[in-house]
């Protein structure tokens, strides 16, 4: 090698090993998309940018329309961004070719599934596309296919029907999963089953990417979450961080009996009441304003004057469905 060449090698090094580096097993650069309508362009997409990472879930959230689907078919390179790069394993997934492929699973919704085949040929048949497939019995143990794996997949219930989905995203052992609402429609155990599996590829490092309405399952399983909205990301982080942003949960209390005029009049003048309107039970009360035990010491003095004892109080923790309500709340305005 020339002196020049021996100068440049570190150099070089580190770009392979940039180009080498799947810590971000997919990531989305400022990606649009849009489409031709009659009267200009429809835009679906207007920046997106996320990472997910090996051996952690990414939740993809938001309301109907906001651009989920669009997000993961672009992930998967089943479209195509109109701007912005998309790398997945390190490459353009739009453009790569079998070598990716054959590393990253898609869960199939009921649309993709073919209908006269049984599920065990649904999986008999994927298995011989791979080199290295995952064993099919295993698979079919762990998902609790075994009972109807000789039916026609059009005679499946829905949830057998997710079940299979998920398993045959699973037969190529991928280092990559994609799962469009793995929970949707799925009974307390079968849903168990399918959270199960998911905290056992994330700790032999599979990277997932899901989709999901069901936020209590998003708090429950992601690692990362995504909040999609109007074809943008509204909020990222992981449900701690999420969760302990933006405002704070209402202090709540909850009594026997309804509070009077008099005492509701009398109530500090810093501190807000207002009933909690998401609970049906019109006798919890919320107090906007607690910030400090001063503020705590000014509610029980009220409560020690006007004789209200309560059945139940204190602050709330946040959820990951007060922050989408938060985030969206101008769309349901
Ligand atoms: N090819 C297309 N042409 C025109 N509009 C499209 C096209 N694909 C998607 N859209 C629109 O883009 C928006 C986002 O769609 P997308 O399916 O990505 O949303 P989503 O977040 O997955 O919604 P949902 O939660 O309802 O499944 C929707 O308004 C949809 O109608």
């Amino acid at each position: 090698m020339s002196a020049y060449g021996a100068k440049l090698r570190p150099y070089l090094f580190l770009i392979l090993l940039k180009c080498c580096d799947f810590s971000f097993m997919l990531s989305l650069t400022n990606v649009h998309r849009d489409v031709p309508t009659r009267n200009g362009r429809f835009h679906i997409l207007k920046g997106i940018s996320f990472e997910a990472q090996a051996g952690e879930v990414t939740a993809l959230l938001g309301p109907n329309g906001a651009g989920k689907t669009t997000t993961l078919s672009i992930a998967q390179g089943i479209d195509k961004a109109s701007s912005g790069t998309v790398r997945l394993l390190g490459v353009d997934p739009y453009r790569a070719g079998a070598g990716l492929r054959s590393q990253v699973g898609v869960m199939l919704q009921d649309g993709g599934l073919p209908m006269a085949v049984t599920g065990e040929r649904l999986l008999q048949h994927l298995q011989r596309l791979y080199q290295h497939p995952a064993d099919i019995e295993a698979l079919m143990d762990r998902l609790d296919i075994q009972d109807f794996r000789d039916r026609p997949i059009r005679r499946l219930s829905g949830g057998q029907r997710q079940r299979l989905g998920m398993a045959a995203a699973l037969v190529g052992r991928p280092r990559v999963v994609f799962l469009d609402e793995p929970s949707a429609g799925l009974d307390p155990v079968s849903r168990q089953i399918v959270f199960e599996l998911i905290e056992e590829l994330k700790a032999v490092g599979v990277c997932i990417i899901l989709t999901t309405h069901l936020l209590e399952d998003a708090q429950r399983l992601a690692d990362h979450v995504v909040l999609i909205r109007d074809g943008r990301v509204e909020a990222a982080g992981s449900v701690e961080e999420l969760t302990s942003t933006g405002l704070r949960p209402p202090f709540t209390f909850r009594v026997r009996e309804e509070l009077t005029t008099e005492q509701q009049q009398d109530f500090p003048s810093h501190l807000k009441l207002s009933r909690d309107e998401l609970v049906s039970d019109s006798l919890v009360w919320c107090v906007a304003g607690i910030e400090t035990p001063a503020d705590l010491h000014a509610l029980t003095a009220w409560m020690l004057k006007h004789n209200v004892m309560p059945m139940d109080m204190g602050l709330n923790s946040k959820s990951l469905e007060d922050v989408f309500w938060e985030l969206t709340a101008h769309d349901h305005a």
